[in-house]
């Protein structure tokens, strides 16, 4: 597997045994425009990995390849191997349904279930068919969420009448509730104010101790607080609208923070671009 990775970076090439996801020869269309063309990198496991780059770059779609959500999306094709703890998630025998079982996903706006808190967090577990005492399993993911101190008088109230960051970290609650390796956030805070983005940042940074995260973010400061490893993507050099993302760079965040030598990541982390 071609791996690209920064001279000089700290990061060493994440292999099959400490990698989570290897990304290897990947490309992706909407019907014949390519998206994202060739990247290839490693995820490190029980890390936080920033993607980062301008609009339209390719960040929703290769997180959105990470679990097969793209299968959903008319069009979409995805070229190259995804090897999630080794196995090719795009082999023909493997079902996309269950692949988005094990890898959990949290979406820009947050979007509880029109039900009861209590039984957000436990709709995946009673689908799931989980046989254990369902009471300690949604106080257990409430609080690794950071939420059970303001919801436990109000579980059987509706998901929906909480303030939006409140949603957002049940809706954390009812992903890890399920247990995936793995927890895949599209903006998770761009729908957020201030304070309640500092809150999912902190429980981010927690979080990463027992599950891998990827999270695409518009706001740099925030993949410099939360993230362990950055990848940076842009779109390819040349005139016109339809050019492929691609991946510029991929090192560790204070690599790419602050010790860059590619012209590209460094103007766009100075604001020179995009
Ligand atoms: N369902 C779709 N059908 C056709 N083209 C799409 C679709 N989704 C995304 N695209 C195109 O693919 C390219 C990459 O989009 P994507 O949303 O992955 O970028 P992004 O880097 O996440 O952008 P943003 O930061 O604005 O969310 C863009 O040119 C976009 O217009």
């Amino acid at each position: 597997m071609t791996v690209q990775e920064s001279t000089g970076s700290t990061v060493s090439p994440a292999g099959a045994d400490d990698a989570v996801f290897e990304i290897d020869q990947v490309s992706v269309k909407y019907g014949s425009f390519t998206a994202l063309r060739d990247v290839s990198f490693a995820i490190a496991r029980n890390e936080v990995t920033a993607f980062i780059g301008p609009s339209g770059c390719g960040k929703s779609t290769l997180l959105r390849s990470l679990n097969r959500m793209n299968d959903l999306v008319p069009g979409a094709s995805v070229d190259g191997e995804i090897r999630f703890n080794g196995e090719n998630i795009y082999e023909s025998d493997i079902d996309g349904g269950e692949v988005r079982r094990r890898i959990g996903m949290v979406f820009q706006r947050p979007n509880p279930f029109q039900m009861s808190i209590y039984d957000n967090v436990a709709f995946g577990p009673r689908l799931n068919g989980y046989k254990g005492n369902m009471d300690d399993l949604v106080e257990q993911s409430l609080r690794r969420a950071g939420l059970w101190d303001e919801v436990y008088k109000k579980l059987k109230e509706s998901g929906t009448a909480i303030s939006g960051g409140q949603q957002q970290r049940l809706c954390i609650a009812r992903a890890i509730a399920v247990e995936p390796e793995v927890l895949l956030m599209d903006e998770p805070c761009s729908a957020l104010d201030p304070i309640a983005t500092l809150k999912i940042e902190d429980l981010i940074r927690e979080l990463a101790g027992s599950f891998s995260i990827v999270i695409v973010t518009h706001n740099m400061q925030q993949a410099a607080r939360v993230s362990d490893k950055t990848a940076f993507f842009s779109v390819e050099d040349g005139d016109g609208d339809r050019r492929a993302g691609e991946l510029v760079e991929f090192a560790s965040t204070d690599y790419i923070f602050t010790k860059t030598t590619n012209k590209r990541t460094e103007d766009y982390i100075s604001g020179r671009f995009g």
